[in-house]
């Protein structure tokens, strides 16, 4: 019978809601695993590593979601793991996760919209199809998964989409089998500060100046259309380049890739010009994993080259 390692952070799927119809994630591992016909075919063993909303994720924590994982795959007899997690920042802690996954054996993200204790959960259907992924021989070697609502995604290019929706996830892209760069050998990104910029009609400096002014290593900009943002920005984006903190161009519109194609002053063309990076696929939870990763090297001589190849989804 194979053995899967279950990981369990909180999330909705180890939550029950409360007489204030407040959901707090109070259930622990070896509950969540009582029911479900699957198990009788699967030896499941529990290690319950954080009880969290996955809103409050830290990096901290998400350096300890992948040591506990590393940790189970240096157990030749476990044949996958299946990390239990809230969907609010599933992409990131997973995208963390792939971006150093260096295994062929199956790592498969999964949660819940609906509490453990609701009528109509999705949390039991939902582990059951993440518990036959972990074994499914046939994902070996595509990295890290999310099974969630009856579907599989790969982890670079996936969000979450909906906020109620049994099948909340979407990827940019869908391709099972794509290319998968070298694993980056592991370095926790606790301590490392990348910050998120929103971008919209008449942003100005406020908030990238109180990023950079308060120790950000590293900033994203979640901008517009293709990637685009305006001409005080652009300053903005020179002025940090040249001080030695990169700046990621990502977008707000959910899919299609991001590239510098418009001039003007504010547009794509003009960040490349003041030094910025391009996120081709990857929105800016995701762009901003990958830039502290990148940051957490501290030679940092190839950061650019490997920012613009690890944020392709290549076929
Ligand atoms: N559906 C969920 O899991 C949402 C919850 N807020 C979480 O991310 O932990």
């Amino acid at each position: 019978m194979p053995t899967v390692a279950v990981v369990t952070t909180g999330g909705t799927i180890a939550s029950r809601r409360g007489e204030d119809g407040v959901s707090r994630p109070v259930v622990t591992g070896p509950d969540l695993l009582a029911t479900g016909a699957e198990r009788a075919a699967t030896e499941v063993r529990v290690t319950d590593v954080l009880s969290k909303d996955s809103s409050c994720m830290t990096f901290a924590d998400m350096d300890r979601v992948r040591e506990a994982i590393a940790a189970e795959l240096r157990d030749p007899t476990v044949a996958g793991v299946v990390v239990l997690h809230g969907t609010d920042t599933m992409e990131e802690t997973a995208f963390l996760v792939d971006l150093h996954h260096a295994d062929p054996r199956p790592v498969v993200f999964t949660g819940a919209q609906r509490t453990f204790d609701h009528p109509e959960s999705d949390a039991q259907a939902n582990l059951s199809a993440a518990l036959s992924a972990a074994t499914d021989p046939a994902m070996r070697g595509l990295g890290v998964l999310i099974s969630f609502g009856g579907k599989l995604h790969p982890v670079p290019g996936v969000r979450k989409a909906d906020t109620t929706a049994l099948d909340a996830f979407r990827s940019v892209r869908t391709p099972m089998h794509r290319h998968r760069p070298e694993p980056l050998p592991w370095r926790p990104i606790s301590g490392v500060r990348v910050d998120v910029v929103a971008i919209y009609p008449g942003t100005d400096r406020v908030q990238f100046d109180a990023c950079r002014s308060t120790g950000a290593h590293g900033l994203v900009l979640d901008a517009l259309g293709s990637g685009n943002a305006n001409p005080g920005i652009v300053e903005a984006v020179r002025e940090s380049v040249a001080a030695g903190v990169p700046v990621a161009v990502s977008t707000r519109v959910p899919f299609g890739s991001i590239s510098p194609t418009y001039g003007g002053g504010g547009g794509g063309s003009d960040l490349i010009a003041a030094g910025a990076l391009f996120s081709t696929d990857l929105r800016a939870g995701q762009a901003r994993i990958l830039l502290a990763a990148l940051l957490a090297d501290p030679d940092q001589t190839g950061l650019e080259k490997e920012f613009d190849r690890r944020s392709r989804i290549e076929l």
